[in-house]
C-alpha cells in the first residue's frame, strides 16, 4: 500500500520554512501573515512562538467568524418500537336478496396487517428523524365487508437509516408466538394424559378444566354473530382453526443487524398480522349458515436500538483545538463549526473531497471496489461473503470525518471521546491531526494512539462477550422424555468451557494511517516537525515500535504530512497520500 504522492522526507513546505523561501526580504511567502498582536492561539506554547512576532490570519473561508457555520441536525443513537399492523377481522354476512330468505355466507376475509421494514440508503447521514418518533406503526389490515369483498391490505413502513446503522433487538411482543407456544402446551399435556391411560382397552382425552377452556387463546380468535344470544354463543360448537400458511414469517429472536452496506431492498423487522376469515370458509354440510368468522391476528411488536456508526473513509483523530476541523474545511466544503477553543465540535461532521472538476473529469484517478448484498445476507454473514460481488468502479470522491476532540481517558467515557470514537472505528483510514504548536509531537502522537488502541481493545471485549452469550443460550422447547414426563420451554447454558477472550487492539490498529502534522505557519515549529518525521520513519523502518504498541499493527508506510489548514498549505497531498492508501 503506497501512498500516491510520495513524500520525500527531506522536503518542507515553505510555511514550515519561510526564512528559506523568503525572496527579497521575505515578501512573498509572508504575504499571506499579517504580523501583528491581535489574534493568536492559546493552543500555541510559548517556547513554539519564542522569539517571534504573533500572527493573525485574516478572516476568510479557513478562519471563519466562531459564529459562521452550518450545524445539521445530528443524532447517532435512536430507541423506537415498531408495531406491525394487527390483521383485519372476517367478515359475517349473508346474501340478501328479493325472494331469497336464506342466502348463502358471503363475509369477506380481513386484510393483512402492514409490515415494518428497515432499509440502508446513501445519502442519509444521521438518526434524528428517528429519535423524536418513539413509535412506527404499520397501518391495519381492513375488516371483511358484505359481498365478499375483502377488506385492504395495512400500509407497510419502510424506515430509511443510513448505511451504517446497527439495529440491536431489546425486547419483541408477539401474541401469535405466545397463543402457539400456549397452544402447544396444552395438546401437549393432553396427549401425554392420553398415553398414559393407554394401558386400559379404550383410552379417553382427558377433557380441559372449564377455566383453563377459557383462557385458550384459540378460542378468542373466533368472532360470533352480534345477534346471537349468550346461551347460544355459549352452546356453539367451534371447528378447529383452519392452518394457514404465513406470507412473512417473524425474523429471528433476537435480531441484531449490521447495515454496513446499502441494501437494495427492504429487509423485514415485524410481519403484520394475518387477515381473519370471512364466515363462508366455514360453511359445511352441518353448518350451512355459520354464524362464525375468525378475528384478525393481532400485531406483533419490537423495542429496537439503533446505533449509527458513520461510515467515512477517512477519520480525523486528534486532540481539542487540534485544527481538525479547520482542516476538513479546507479539504472539503464543510462549513463545520471552528473556535479557538477546546471542544468547538460536539458532534461528527462529514465532508466529501470530490475528486473530479464536477463536469465528470477525474482531477485523481482512483477506483474503489463496489459490493452487492440481497437482503437475506444480512442475517448470515458467511452467505454474504459469499453471494459478494465485486467490481471495481471509478471513485468521484471520499468522504472524511470530523470528530471531537480526544482527551486522555477518553476510552473511559472522559471528554466526548468515548461517544464519538465509534465513528473512527469504521473508517478505511486513520489521520491523527497534530498540532505542531501544542508542545511535544510524538508525545501528543502517542497519547492518540494508547486512547484509540484501549477503545479496540475494549470493543473487541465487547464483541466477544456478545458473541459469547449467542453463543452458549438456547431455548429448550417444552416436550416429553421418554418416561413420559412433561417439561416447559426452559433455557439452556452450554456446559462446556468458553476460551478465554483475546484482545489484540487489532480491530483498529491494523487499519493504515498517516500524521497530519497542522499549524506549521506558527512560527518555531519545525523542530518539533522534525523529530516527528523522524519518530515516523523510525516506526516505518522497525526502529520504534508502533504508537500503540499493539503487535502486528500497521506501519508499513507511515508518514507525516506537513499543513497550514489555516492558509490552504499543503492539504493537496493529504488528498493524493489518502486515494493511495484507499487504493490499496
Ligand atoms: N496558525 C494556525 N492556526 C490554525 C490552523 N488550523 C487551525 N488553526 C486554529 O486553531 C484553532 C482551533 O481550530 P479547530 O479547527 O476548531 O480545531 P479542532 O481540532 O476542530 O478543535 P475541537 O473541535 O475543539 O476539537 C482555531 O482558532 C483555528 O483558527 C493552522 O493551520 N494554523
Ligand atoms: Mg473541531
Amino acid at each position: 500500500m503506497v501512498g500516491r504522492c510520495a513524500l520525500s522526507p527531506r522536503v518542507f513546505l515553505p510555511f514550515l520554512y519561510p526564512t528559506i523561501f523568503r525572496v527579497n526580504g521575505g515578501n512573498s511567502a509572508r504575504s499571506c501573515l499579517i504580523v501583528a498582536g491581535a489574534r493568536h492561539n492559546s493552543s500555541s506554547s510559548s517556547d513554539a512562538n519564542s522569539g517571534d512576532a504573533l500572527v493573525v490570519h485574516p478572516t476568510s473561508r479557513l478562519n471563519p467568524e466562531p459564529d459562521d457555520f452550518a450545524q445539521p441536525y445530528f443524532a447517532d443513537k435512536a430507541k423506537i418500537t415498531v408495531f406491525a399492523g394487527a390483521g383485519g377481522h372476517g367478515c359475517i354476512s349473508f346474501l340478501r336478496e328479493a325472494y331469497m330468505e336464506e342466502g348463502p355466507a358471503n363475509g369477506g376475509d380481513g386484510g393483512h396487517g402492514g409490515n415494518v421494514y428497515i432499509q440502508a440508503v446513501r445519502g442519509e447521514t444521521s438518526l434524528h428523524k428517528l429519535t423524536r418518533r418513539r413509535f412506527i406503526r404499520a397501518g391495519k389490515g381492513k375488516t371483511g365487508q358484505g359481498s365478499a369483498r375483502g377488506g385492504t391490505r395495512g400500509d407497510d413502513v419502510v424506515i430509511t437509516v443510513p448505511v451504517g446503522t446497527i439495529i440491536t433487538e431489546l425486547s419483541r411482543k408477539d401474541p401469535e408466538a405466545e397463543n402457539a407456544l400456549w397452544e402447544s402446551q396444552h395438546n401437549k399435556k393432553t396427549r401425554i394424559n392420553i398415553r398414559r391411560d393407554d394401558g386400559t382397552e379404550e383410552g379417553h382425552e382427558e377433557v380441559p378444566e372449564e377455566d383453563e377452556y377459557e383462557d385458550d387463546p384459540g378460542r378468542k380468535k373466533w368472532m360470533l354473530y352480534p345477534g346471537i344470544s349468550s346461551s347460544e354463543a355459549k352452546s356453539i360448537i367451534l371447528p378447529d382453526l383452519p392452518y394457514r400458511d404465513r406470507v412473512y414469517s417473524q425474523p429471528k429472536s433476537p435480531l441484531y443487524l449490521d447495515l454496513s452496506k446499502p441494501t437494495p431492498r427492504p429487509i423485514l423487522l415485524a410481519a403484520g398480522g394475518l387477515g381473519g376469515l370471512g364466515n363462508p370458509h366455514f360453511v359445511s354440510k352441518e353448518r350451512m349458515r355459520p354464524l362464525i368468522a375468525t378475528k384478525g391476528e393481532e400485531a406483533m411488536s419490537m423495542e429496537i436500538e439503533l446505533e449509527l456508526k458513520l461510515l467515512a473513509d477517512v477519520g480525523l483523530v486528534g486532540l481539542p483545538n487540534a485544527g481538525k476541523s479547520t482542516l476538513l474545511r479546507s479539504l472539503t466544503n464543510s462549513r463545520t463549526r471552528v473556535g479557538n477553543w477546546e471542544f468547538t465540535t460536539l458532534q461528527p461532521n462529514i465532508g466529501t473531497v470530490v475528486l473530479d472538476n464536477n463536469k465528470g473529469r477525474p482531477t485523481i484517478t482512483s477506483f474503489r471496489r463496489t459490493t452487492d448484498t440481497y437482503v437475506d445476507d444480512v442475517f448470515s454473514p458467511t452467505a454474504a461473503a459469499k453471494a459478494e460481488s465485486a467490481e471495481l468502479e471509478r471513485r468521484t470522491n471520499f468522504t472524511i470525518a470530523d470528530i471531537p476532540g480526544l482527551v486522555e481517558g477518553a476510552h473511559l467515557d472522559k471528554g466526548l471521546g468515548m461517544e464519538f470514537l465509534r465513528h473512527v472505528e469504521r473508517a478505511n483510514v486513520l489521520a491523527f491531526v497534530i498540532d505542531l504548536g501544542a508542545g511535544n509531537a510524538v508525545k501528543a502522537l502517542k497519547a492518540l494512539w494508547s486512547e484509540v488502541g484501549l477503545y479496540a481493545q475494549m470493543r473487541e471485549e465487547e464483541e466477544q462477550k456478545r458473541a459469547r452469550e449467542a453463543r452458549i443460550e438456547w431455548e429448550v422447547e417444552a416436550g416429553t422424555d421418554h418416561a413420559g414426563n412433561y417439561w416447559p420451554t426452559t433455557r439452556a447454558m452450554a456446559d462446556y468451557p468458553v476460551p478465554e477472550p483475546e484482545t489484540t487492539g487489532l480491530s483498529i490498529a491494523s487499519k493504515p494511517w498517516y500524521v497530519v502534522a497542522t499549524k506549521g505557519d506558527i512560527p518555531g515549529t519545525q523542530d518539533n516537525f522534525k523529530e516527528l518525521r523522524n519518530y515516523i520513519h523510525d516506526v516505518t523502518t522497525g526502529t520504534e515500535q508502533h504508537p500503540s504498541a499493539v503487535k502486528g499493527a500497521w506501519t508499513k508506510n507511515c508518514t507525516v504530512i506537513p499543513v497550514s489548514a489555516i492558509n490552504g498549505h499543503g492539504v493537496n497531498r493529504i488528498v493524493h497520500w489518502t486515494v493511495g492508501l484507499l487504493d490499496g
